[in-house]
């Protein structure tokens, strides 16, 4: 037991026999594998922590500077406090180590500038018994090292006192011990874990010591009873013991190996003063200095003897600390081979993972390989498929190669083909313009007598209509889309019929033929045919159709007079008649209020007829009142069949009601004698009486039978005497002073004549002249234009017919 100040001042007991000291350096790291060996090794023992700490000393602080000044106490009370803060943490670091050890703590530190001293000299002050420190530190260790590499070590080893059993450490492995020479006490107190160390030490000792002390015991027992024999007393054997004492007492302080003292002479008998003094002896003086010589002898042998067993000893004790040494060996090579066999252990079943993990790494290499062949001969294939798509690739580009020439080629004589058609294509419409100018010119002198018609090509027809203009279409009826067009400055209406259900190509002409020779005031005149694309060409009428003046609600557009209602009616008769009196035969077959159109003067123009003949349809629309209700059951349509929508018109201009119920709304009004309640007050003020007639004709015209239907010549007598002059009006002025003369459109008359032509020739530069005039205008030499006095591309004069027509309508009204 000892105490010491610890850096801080406090003072400590320490048990030396139950604990054991393991120096600690200032990182924790480098130490950590020694103490944790101690902490396992050293099980049911206190642990102190030995920690020789160098305080801060900067090296600035001179002797000279700080000496005496208060500035060096104080500093030197900062160092103190700062060293015992960092000694704390130190200590406090360990110590948390430990705590995870379960054992019993504790701390020595001194402070002091060389840190092996230190150590030796705790050692000593506290009698310190067993204590653990490194041999080197952790980077220094191999499994061959035995040595101490450490200088702190190797002065510690050493320096320190004997009595302080120390074991070396490096990296957690027991380098060196350096055992105590006190072996009893070392058995005594040897921890457990080293107590293989200690108890081949303590096998070793005991063996030396029973071995010595037998031989010695068997000596002085020899000796003893020698004496006994011999009735030898106590002063003799005290006489020898004291110098036996003093030889074995003198070998005791060292080792075994100490000499024992000079070796007396060898040889049976004494020789000198002592032998000759035995010539003057009595007998039993004789005696007695015989066994004095005896003893001397034995003596003598007993020394030879005890410098035998002292050379035994010291052979025994150096054999024995070799085997000490050995035995060290052995315990460090076990240690060795313990760690090493756990390192096997580990390594085995490391190797064994890793055996597993290489099985299933081959396993997947096996099964990456098998993949990669079968991916080798997925490739073989495709790069068998790649050659052969490389082939055809090479013959399809032969082949592209040779079909683009082909098709170069093909570009060429299709560039050359087109080129040729466009001039055919010219040549073509050049010979057509001809062709049709020589027509006009040979039908020129026909048409004067009204019997013929011009054709017209599609690129005139395009022409005329601006290319089909959408702004330019009137409407679109079932029998085709209708186009406003201008014709060689005549307004037209381009019907385009559609090509379903037609005739063919001759039939068509044939029609078309007949309906060009029928010419009167009321019907549109036809001013061409397209058969090419089966259009027919009329008269463009410009002020609608009868239908838009009777559904019309504008108060600004002024309603139809009740004369102008019978006039109507009687124009509308008259050109039925003409049609139905035509050879052949025509029947109109969709007569109804939007067919009969009203020009400028509201005269009117009856379209469309003999359409249905042209473009026969397969049904006709049964909801349409002004079909001939007979036609659903026959299917014929007959003449009959436009005198019953002839009735209906006329119910339409008497009445201007809705067509469902009109006819039984007249019947009871004539029936119950009060047509006025039907009559259509905005036409003025009806004449009842003519009213009433008219109502009845229009009821026989609807009769359902066709057979009871009036004849239309017996119709158009009676409404003809129906007709008066028509009162004079505001809104209808061209008809308001009839027997004024009309002033003709400025385009019926002759740029020339300046007055109404009657034989209209279009010249060269477009412009229609009075053929009279026109001719005398060349005749005298002239190749320009009378109206833009340019040149004229020929001086060829075509009729225009269409023109000529329309004076001729114009001059039949007037
Ligand atoms: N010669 C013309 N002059 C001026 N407008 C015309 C002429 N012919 C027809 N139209 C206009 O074209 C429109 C279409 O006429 P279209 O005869 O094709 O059909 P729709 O009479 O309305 O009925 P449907 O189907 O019975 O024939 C008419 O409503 C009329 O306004």
């Amino acid at each position: 037991m000892g105490s010491i100040g610890e850096i801080g001042g406090a003072e400590m007991v320490l048990d030396v026999d139950e604990t054991i000291f393991v120096a600690v350096s200032e990182e924790v790291e480098r130490s950590r594998t020694t103490v944790l060996w101690a902490a396992r090794n050293f099980s049911g023992k206190k642990i102190c922590l030995l920690y020789v700490h160098r305080p801060v000393r900067p090296a600035s602080w001179t002797q000279k500077k700080l000496v005496g000044g208060t500035f060096r106490k104080h500093a030197v009370k900062v160092i103190e406090r700062v060293d015992k803060q960092k000694v704390d943490e130190i200590m406090d670091s360990y110590l948390r180590l430990l705590s995870q050890a379960e054992v019993q703590t504790d701390k020595l530190c001194i402070a002091g500038q060389n840190v092996e001293e230190g150590i030796v000299e705790l050692i000593a002050r506290h009698n310190i018994k067993w204590f653990v420190m490194g041999a080197a530190s952790d980077k220094h260790y191999s499994w061959k090292m035995t040595d101490l590499k450490s200088k702190k070590a190797i002065f510690v080893c050493k320096k320190a006192p004997d009595s302080c059993h120390i074991w070396f450490l490096c990296k957690g492995y027991l380098i060196f011990t350096r055992a105590t020479n006190d072996v009893s006490n070392n058995r005594q107190t040897m921890p457990p874990l080293v107590q293989l160390d200690s108890d081949t030490e303590t096998r070793k000792s005991e063996k030396m010591e029973s071995s010595y002390m037998r031989r010695r015991l068997r000596y002085w027992r020899s000796l003893l009873e020698q004496d006994g024999e011999k009735d030898t007393g106590q002063s003799e054997r005290e006489k020898v013991e004291p110098r036996a004492t003093s030889n074995v007492s003198s070998g005791s302080g060292s080792s075994f190996g100490e000499p024992v003292g000079p070796e007396p002479p060898a040889g049976p008998e004494p020789s000198g003063p002592e032998s000759a003094r035995l010539d003057t002896l009595t007998t039993p003086d004789i005696e007695e200095k015989k066994r004095e010589g005896n003893v001397a002898r034995e003596v003598h042998r007993y020394d030879k003897a005890m410098h035998d067993i002292g050379q035994s000893e010291r052979t025994v004790y150096g054999e024995a600390r070799n085997e000490l040494k050995e035995d060290d060996s052995t315990m460090e090579a076990l240690c060795k081979a313990k760690a090493l066999e756990g390192l096997c252990i580990k390594e085995l079943s490391r190797r064994k993972k890793l055996e597993e993990l290489l099985e299933k790494e081959k396993d997947e290499v096996n099964r990456v390989i098998e993949q990669n062949n079968g991916f080798m001969k997925k490739l073989q294939m495709v790069e068998g498929d790649n050659l052969k798509l490389e082939r055809q690739i090479r013959r399809l580009q032969d082949l592209e190669k040779e079909h683009g020439e082909k098709f170069d080629t093909a570009m060429e004589l299709l560039k050359s083909f087109r080129q040729k058609r466009d001039e055919i294509r010219i040549d073509h419409e050049n010979a057509m313009k001809e062709v049709n100018a020589l027509k006009r010119l040979i039908k020129g002198k026909t048409v004067e007598s009204g019997s013929e018609m011009l054709d017209y090509s599609f690129m005139e027809i395009n022409e005329a209509t601006n290319e089909f203009d959408p702004s330019w279409k009137l409407g679109d009826g079932k029998y085709g889309s209708v186009y406003k067009g201008s014709l060689q400055h005549l307004q037209v209406a381009v019907k385009m019929l559609p090509s379903y259900g037609s005739q063919n190509h001759f039939e068509f002409e044939r029609q078309v033929e007949i309906l060009s020779r029928v010419r009167h005031p009321n019907l549109v005149t036809l001013v061409g045919t397209c058969p090419e694309y089966r259009s027919i060409i009329y008269q463009y009428i410009p002020s609608g159709s009868l239908e838009d003046c009777l559904s019309s609600t504008n108060n600004n557009v002024p309603a139809l007079s009740w004369e102008s209602r019978i006039r109507i009616a009687s124009e509308i008769c008259s050109a039925l008649l003409f049609l139905h009196s035509n050879v052949p035969c025509i029947i109109h077959g969709n007569l109804k209020p939007s067919k009969i159109l009203l020009d400028s003067n509201l005269v009117t123009k009856i379209s469309d007829y003999g359409i249905s003949q042209l473009i026969p349809i397969d049904g006709v629309d049964k909801s349409d009142p002004h079909v001939d209700p007979h036609y659903f059951v026959s299917g014929e349509m007959t003449l009959e069949s436009d005198v019953y929508s002839f009735g209906m018109i006329l119910l339409q201009l008497l009445t201007r009601r809705p067509l469902s119920g009109v006819l039984r709304d007249v019947k009871c009004a004539v029936e119950n004698d009060n047509i006025s309640a039907v009559l259509d007050d905005s036409a003025g003020e009806w004449p009842v009486a003519r009213g009433k007639k008219l109502a009845n004709i229009a009821i026989r015209c609807c009769k359902k039978n066709p057979l009871n239907r009036p004849d239309l010549a017996m119709v158009l007598k009676f409404i003809d005497r129906m007709k008066v002059p028509e009162v004079p009006s505001s809104e209808t002025s061209s008809y308001s002073d009839q027997k004024a003369p009309r002033r003709p459109p400025s385009h019926y008359l002759c740029p020339i004549f300046q007055e109404v032509m009657k034989d209209p020739l279009i010249a060269a530069d477009g412009f229609t002249y009075e053929a009279e005039a026109i001719r005398e205008w060349l005749a005298n030499g002239h190749d320009t234009s009378p109206m833009t006095n340019l040149k004229m591309e020929d001086c060829n004069l075509i009729p225009n017919h269409a023109l000529h027509l329309a004076i001729q309508d114009w001059q039949n009204q007037w």
